[in-house]
């Protein structure tokens, strides 16, 4: 978590300190969970891209540990919280829980914890960076881009499974739910961000592709940029359903949204491959081929069982059309939710938490060796005069 002023501001970076959260985006994930239900009958995870480790957090605290993190809980936090924001100092006990949380959580073991596992439950989670140890959660440091970490993430669901020996890539005890909220370092230029992140997401659909059992759920980051339509109809080849997303603790302003997919029905005769992954060559646009126009399925303006309005566009542009689906959108979180784009005025008495989990291996760390041995000769801040 950044502390930029701004930052300071933000109802859900001082929320996320106050409930003992690693960052601010544990709340995108509960949030998304209210509207879709994502944790119902799911005892097997993967999440990617998990660093510093709050969506990890979730997952330990809602399936290991039982906790309820319903619309009522998250109210209820809520209004204690904003009756602190009105006194504008953070209560010394709710200080104390965090903090107390915090060091249960960084001092847990790196695999199941044996007074709280739940043994049916399996958690891994993987990003490039290390994730401090969460309970019942196992993490790995890996690539997820790279075809050595599929084997790794195999091998965590299912100590069984031998890639010497295995013939079958998909693990033995298929996983529920693969959720991603993986992103490059964003470098401002626009086109190229989207770009890695689509390769990212790619990267997180063919690891979900190789472990998600039927039915499962998958849940990714994406930055709808142009031709994101593109990528709806793509996803609608393996799920029954796709929803992009935007919860209330994500920024208005920002690109950033989640897609949601639902009920996986891997095409008949499909098989997750590392030799030809997904975004390479056209063996997406073959899986399309076979299957019907997605936009011919859907009736238009049509409420589904959740009530949820599908709506399609009939006018897109160019002879790809068929190719094209513009997934339903759902802006998730309760209305009554802090608004992230709003600042919140603090007091001269507020007193600001220090971190949750301050960063394990940020990337900064290196730049701020190379400053000091070069005698701080290049990034030196420029004072204006
Ligand atoms: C927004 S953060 C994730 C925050 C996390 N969901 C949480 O709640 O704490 C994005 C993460 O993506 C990770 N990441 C980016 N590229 C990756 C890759 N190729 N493989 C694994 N992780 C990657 C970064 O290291 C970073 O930790």
């Amino acid at each position: 978590m950044g502390k930029s002023s701004k930052d300071k501001r933000d109802a859900y970076y001082r929320l996320a300190k106050e409930q003992g959260w690693r960052a601010r985006s544990a709340f995108k994930l509960l949030q998304l969970d209210e509207e879709f239900n994502l944790f119902e009958n799911v005892t097997r995870v993967v999440d990617l891209c998990a660093a510093p480790g709050s969506w990890s957090q979730v997952l330990s605290r809602v399936l290991i540990k039982n906790e309820k993190f319903g619309r009522c809980a998250w109210e209820d936090r809520e209004a204690q919280f904003r009756q602190r924001m009105l006194n504008l100092i953070p209560s010394a006990s709710s200080q104390e829980d965090s903090q107390q949380e915090t060091k249960q959580d960084v001092g847990m073991a790196n695999t199941q914890d044996e007074t709280t596992a739940r043994p049916d439950v399996k958690i891994v989670s993987i990003d490039l960076q290390p994730i401090s140890p969460l309970p019942g959660v196992i993490t790995l440091r890996a690539d997820i881009t790279h075809p050595a970490t599929v084997p790794l993430l195999l091998k965590a669901l299912d100590p069984s499974y031998d890639p010497e020996t295995s013939t079958n890539q998909q693990a033995q005890h298929p996983v529920d739910l693969v959720i991603s909220d993986g992103a490059p370092d964003v470098t401002g230029l626009h086109d190229l961000d989207i770009y890695v992140q689509s390769q990212l997401l790619f990267a997180a659909l063919n690891l979900a592709l190789c472990v998600l059992k039927p039915g499962g759920k998958f849940v990714a980051k994406i930055f709808r940029g142009r031709n994101v339509d593109l990528l709806y109809a793509q996803l609608k080849v393996f799920f029954e359903k796709v929803h992009v997303a935007k919860p209330r603790s994500s920024r208005a302003s920002s690109v950033e949204a989640f897609i949601v997919c639902i009920n996986f029905q891997p095409p008949e005769g499909f098989k997750a491959s590392l030799e030809e992954p997904l975004g390479v060559g056209s063996r997406l646009a073959e899986l399309q081929e076979q299957q019907q126009d997605p936009i011919s399925q859907a009736e238009p303006s049509k409420a589904d069982d959740d009530g949820i309005t599908e709506v399609i566009l009939e006018d897109l542009s160019g002879s790809d059309n068929k190719n094209r689906w513009i997934a339903p959108f759902i802006a998730c979180g309760d209305l009554s939710a802090f608004d992230s784009d709003a600042s919140y005025k603090l007091a001269a008495g507020h007193v600001s938490l220090p971190p949750v989990q301050p960063p394990t291996a940020p990337p900064y760390k290196r730049a701020i060796e190379l400053r000091r041995q070069n005698g701080g000769a290049y990034g030196k801040p420029v004072v204006a005069k």
